[in-house]
């Protein structure tokens, strides 16, 4: 499916769906709105599932993987290597997002889109590898438009693949060294905003090397000048492959009606490039939590999503995405579950409007 059929195919979510389950949610025996954001919830899955049997069944978390080529200006504590580790230590088990994943119920897809190096694919990691790694922005664009559209439809067909296996919830997350500086690059280009107000330390980046990352940032963004009206020009010159190819996820996700829940600091970014490119895309996400980095909440704002859960949690990978799946499923069983006023015997309760 290319970018231009998926946005042809996103439609408005159910408005008649909508309104049932706000009257459901009215009408249970509790006082009205007492269940805060999770009202909310409820209402825009109906609409996104088009029913008012709100169930959210089957989960998955899908991490995308890929290196960016601005590690070399020394912007990161770490080094490039530790995106192959991670990303291999995720499909063993062993990665924060295997672990909560797991507890969680949650299948987990690990998808190498544009990892620096060869790696082997036969314990588990997917092969969508659109080239290895980004250039640095510092010096010419990270990729070209060709590619990042590449990475974008990737995205897309990945998630309309899991649409298809019947997930209704499809949390996002990453995996790329380097990728809080390209989610800086962009979240600036976009909020026209200074480095220095929304760039953090990422992966536990020093003082000296924060004021480093800030001046890379300010500085590609007067070279490349992005136009922040076209997302595939931000996205190719100071973006990267994961935040591409999650970009095409959220797009999937809402040509294909299932629900993508919205990560931390860098999946909010991939959120916004999708939005940008497709305004009702919106209609099909969910926030999850509130990122620690200085951009989380300006994000997050900026999208205008409710958010569920504020832990100062700045780890990505899918993790905030994947803590928040209890909370859907506890909002879902409450709404299905719970009798009426009438069923309940609180006659006498009218509820104030
Ligand atoms: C061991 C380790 C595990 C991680 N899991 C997620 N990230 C997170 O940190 C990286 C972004 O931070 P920066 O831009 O500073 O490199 C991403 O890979 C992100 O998912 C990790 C980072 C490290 C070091
Ligand atoms: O919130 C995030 O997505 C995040 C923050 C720091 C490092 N990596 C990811």
């Amino acid at each position: 499916m290319t970018l231009d059929e998926a946005i042809r195919r996103i439609k408005p979510p159910d408005e008649s769906a909508m309104m049932h389950a706000k009257a459901r949610l009215d009408g249970i025996a509790k006082p009205l709105n007492s269940l805060g954001r999770l009202e909310g919830l409820i209402i825009k899955a109906a609409g996104i599932y088009r029913t008012d049997g709100v169930d959210f069944g089957k989960k998955c978390v899908v991490v995308m993987c890929a290196d960016n080529g601005v590690v070399m200006e020394g912007v990161t504590q770490v080094s490039s290597e530790i995106t192959t580790t991670v990303a291999q230590n995720m499909v063993s088990g062993m990665a924060t997002i295997s672990i909560m994943s797991q507890k969680q119920n949650a299948d987990l897809y690990v998808v190498d889109i544009g990892i620096n190096r060869e790696i082997s694919y036969d314990r588990g990691m997917i092969n969508h590898k659109v080239r290895l790694g980004t250039e640095n922005f510092s010096i010419m664009p990270a990729m070209t438009r060709d590619e990042a559209m590449q990475a974008i439809e990737t995205g897309i067909r990945f998630a309309s693949g899991l649409a298809q296996k019947g997930y209704k919830l499809i949390a996002t997350g990453e995996m790329g060294i380097g990728n809080t500086t390209t989610s800086s690059a962009i979240t600036a280009a976009f909020l026209d905003k200074e480095a220095a107000e929304v760039t953090g330390r990422g992966a536990g980046l020093s003082s000296e090397g924060l004021k480093k990352k800030i001046n890379v940032i300010d500085d590609a963004l007067r070279f490349h000048k992005p136009d922040k009206e076209d997302a595939l020009d931000v996205l190719s010159k100071v973006g990267g492959l994961d935040i591409a190819g999650l970009c095409g996820v959220f797009i999937g996700c809402a040509a294909s009606g299932t629900a993508a829940v919205v990560d931390g600091f860098v999946s909010s970014v991939a959120a916004l490039c999708a939005v940008r490119l497709c305004p009702m895309v919106k209609e099909y996400m969910f926030a999850s939590h509130i990122s620690k980095e200085p951009a989380g909440r300006m994000l997050i704002q900026e999208l205008d999503l409710p958010h569920y859960l504020d832990c100062e949690m700045c780890l990505g990978e899918g993790t905030g995405a994947v803590l928040s799946f209890p909370i859907f499923d506890l909002a879902s069983e409450v709404y299905q579950k719970m009798r009426s006023f009438h069923e309940a015997k609180i006659l006498q309760y009218v509820p104030l409007q």
